[in-house]
């Protein structure tokens, strides 16, 4: 249940907004963002790339369906603080082990409810994110405001080391509803690929997917350098999401264009923004971002329009990218890259979100892209050498 505790989002351009608590009892400070999915509140709470950010959601209604074991996209929420307009008092759900209030209480995430999400969009659709303070502790504008315009601005920053593995792990398990117990090609002992995953904020569900496609998955550290993922002797190597400005994470940098050439690569989100560095390309902030479950891409090769689930606030700049590299995927509403490929060195990435929690399944025909591309190495390999 929510309580009525009065609480304060206070933003860096002076502008407040009222509402009552909602979890944790706490101040926090973020990059306020908005995310449009009408449903998948628990993905997005347990997304690492949201680390750092206040998330409003346009859907009004949050909570009814209450928090799951199985929903967690990773080991606990990232959020720095979360919007609504109406928390849900009651939860229906038969997989619902906790409402949403306790469960952001047991974790610490200051949160709000009954506040004017449609203005509050539609302010930071106009004047794009900006850092915020979250207060249900002591909501006094005028030091909110001041601490908003103190916090680091999301430009330049390298969050991956709070959201980073501190050892390697090994994945095999798919999705619980689809794969029973020891069902995937890794767990029946069939899997024919070995991938290292780098971890710059991993969500599980990339994880699962990559198991169900018949990789054997080893998690590694952000910080890894490309000789010791090189002595793993991966098929491929994955680049995964993560939160922060791409362009400040340059051991991830480095490392991937050590490896360009060696390996097949295939990154996701953040993975791709590092890909596009690595290749000799740059990212710029988007004003307010994508986030949510229904941008439309366009795949290049087959011209077809994906409708498919975002979360980033950076892109690659089409104009910066050298030759040899092929831009796959853009965005038809504002014409932002969404893919890229460089075939001479089986490298490939999207912005967007394959695995899709939340969000719709078009482009799960990725994993398999991966897959081939793995398969074509490994044959070019034994022809070689045979
Ligand atoms: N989901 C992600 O990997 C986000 C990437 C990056 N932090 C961005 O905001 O653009």
């Amino acid at each position: 249940m929510t309580t009525r505790t009065y609480a304060m989002l206070a933003l860096e351009d002076g502008t407040i907004w009222h509402g009552y608590a909602l979890g944790a009892i706490g101040e926090r400070t973020g990059e306020v963002v908005f995310n449009t999915s009408m449903t998948g509140y628990q993905e997005v709470l347990t997304d690492p790339s949201y680390y750092g950010q206040i998330v409003v959601m346009t859907a009004p209604h949050i909570g009814n369906t209450g928090v799951n074991r199985e929903d967690e996209e990773s080991r606990h929420p990232w959020v720095a603080g979360f919007v609504v307009r109406a928390a849900s008092p009651y939860v229906s759900n038969w997989r619902a082990a906790q409402s949403l209030h306790e469960y952001l209480a047991e974790h610490g995430i200051v949160a709000m409810t009954g506040v004017d999400t449609r203005a509050l969009v539609r302010h930071i659709r106009t004047q794009g994110a900006m850092r915020a303070v979250i207060s249900s502790e002591n909501p006094e504008p005028d030091r909110l405001i001041a601490a908003a315009r103190a916090a680091p601005s999301m430009n330049g920053l390298d969050l991956v080391p709070y959201v980073t593995c501190a050892e390697p792990y090994h994945w095999v398990e798919g999705n619980p509803g689809e794969w029973g117990p020891g069902e995937t090609p890794a767990q029946r002992g069939e899997s024919t690929f070995h991938v290292v995953a780098y971890d710059f904020g991993i969500k599980r569900n990339i994880l699962r997917l990559l198991a169900e496609h018949g990789c054997r998955v080893t998690v590694v550290p952000a910080t890894m350098p490309a000789a010791d993922v090189l002595a793993l002797e991966p098929d491929g190597v994955f680049l995964s999401n993560g939160p922060g400005d791409p362009a400040a994470v340059t051991y991830g940098v480095q490392a991937v264009r050590d490896l360009l050439g060696k390996t097949p690569v295939f990154g996701i989100c953040l993975g791709h923004q590092i890909l596009g560095l690595a290749l000799g390309g740059t990212t710029y902030k988007l004003h307010f971002g994508h986030r949510g479950g229904n941008q439309p891409v366009r795949f290049s090769d087959t011209m077809r329009v994906e409708i498919s689930s975002h979360n980033h606030g950076f892109a690659v700049d089409a104009s910066s990218l050298p030759e040899g590299v092929e831009i796959t995927h853009i965005n038809l509403n504002d014409g932002c890259v969404e893919g890229l490929r460089a075939p001479d060195q089986r490298a490939f990435s999207v912005q967007y979100h394959p695995e899709a929690a939340p969000g719709p399944h078009d482009a799960r025909y990725l994993f398999r892209r991966f897959v081939e591309l793995m398969e074509q190495a490994r044959n070019q390999r034994s022809m070689s050498s045979g």
